[in-house]
């Protein structure tokens, strides 16, 4: 860290760098671009399921026809990447979750309708059992316990799903111990030795998701909560353990999820490893966001304010929903 002189004043008038927008622009410190954005979007296989998203206001549900426009939308923005959600049909979610793993879900059919329409586009995915899961969890669940290792199991044939069928980036979302390793073992195994994965490696149990389980359908089944395999937000120690051993088990990029109330951590993970470290502003963000701006309690203003956050917290890129709407509104 540099120590910076300032003569005293008057020779030393911070304000002259702030004069006109020119010589703001000359001394800023981080910037912002499209190449900076990841775009998740959520696909639905439930005939009629597209469209808003209430407790998203400006999100919408998108068939597969949708998603390959929005891979179009993310090309001509300069957006190099879209992660999908799936929206899976409620009456086929059961405890084996075994849609998961099966080749025509409705990710697997996204993620290649997605490289058909855009091959050049970058295409991430979720791995975690939840969006087949009749009880929400992310993993097995027995007699209210979440199995670990039979967990990681079914993540793997998940993993491999997805690789065949074309995904660029794999997210392990699950926070299972142990799945990092076993996936870049069967990845290699497999031929898919240039699948990246970036992983969900700091995830705190947090609120902020709410909006997002509106949206994949999955409010009102979680049974229990997500705490014995997400992170306890009050601990920093941990989340930095956590993303040690995913980069020595084969993560390629990290991430820290939520973004906003967890800056401190993402500056921290970028000093310690500088390794690729993204950081995931989650629906609960864009709704406190997107809300007040559509009530005109804050400026549109914030939303660029809120990702440069990220980047001044030493993040290469950020997972959000504003990433179409910034990306235009930097294109001018
Ligand atoms: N595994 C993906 C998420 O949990 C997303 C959370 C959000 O946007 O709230």
């Amino acid at each position: 860290m540099a120590s910076p002189i300032i003569a005293p004043f008057p020779a030393g008038r911070l304000r002259r760098l702030r004069r006109t927008s020119a010589l703001r622009d000359m001394v800023s410190e981080v910037n912002l671009t499209a190449a900076n954005l990841i775009w998740p979007i959520f696909v639905t296989e439930i005939a009629g399921g597209e469209g808003p998203i209430p407790s998203m206001p400006g999100v919408d549900r998108l068939t597969l026809d949708g998603a390959r426009r929005a891979a179009e939308r993310a090309m001509e923005l300069g957006i190099p990447a879209i992660c999908i959600f799936p929206h899976s049909d409620p009456d086929l979610k059961d405890e084996s979750c075994e849609r998961a793993w099966d080749p025509e879900n409705i990710g697997n059919r996204a993620i290649r309708a997605i490289k058909e329409t855009a091959p050049d586009l970058a295409v991430m995915t979720d791995i975690a059992l939840d969006p087949y899961n009749i009880n929400g969890h992310d993993g097995f669940v027995v007699d209210g316990k979440i199995l670990n290792d039979e967990t990681v199991e079914a993540l793997v044939k998940m993993a491999l799903a997805q690789a065949e069928a074309g995904a660029d980036i794999l997210g392990p979302s699950d926070m299972m111990d142990g799945r990092i390793g076993a996936l870049r073992g069967a990845l290699e195994q497999a031929g898919h030795k240039d699948v990246a994965i970036l992983s969900y490696a700091a995830k705190f149990a947090s609120g902020f998701y709410g909006p997002f389980r509106d949206a994949v359908g999955a409010s009102g089944r979680l049974v229990g909560d997500k705490k014995t395999y997400q992170i306890n937000p009050a601990n920093r120690g941990e989340a930095i353990r956590c993303v040690a051993r995913d980069l020595a088990e084969g993560a390629d990029m990290v991430m820290v999820k939520p973004g906003m109330p967890y800056l401190d951590i993402c500056r921290a993970v970028k000093d310690q490893f500088g390794a690729p470290t993204f950081a995931y502003q989650v629906s609960g963000e864009y709704a406190m966001l997107e809300g007040a701006i559509r009530n005109g309690w804050l400026s549109r203003d914030v939303v660029i304010e809120s990702l440069l956050s990220f980047r001044r917290a030493g993040c290469d890129g950020v997972l959000s929903y504003f990433a179409p709407q910034v990306a235009e509104a930097l294109a001018g």
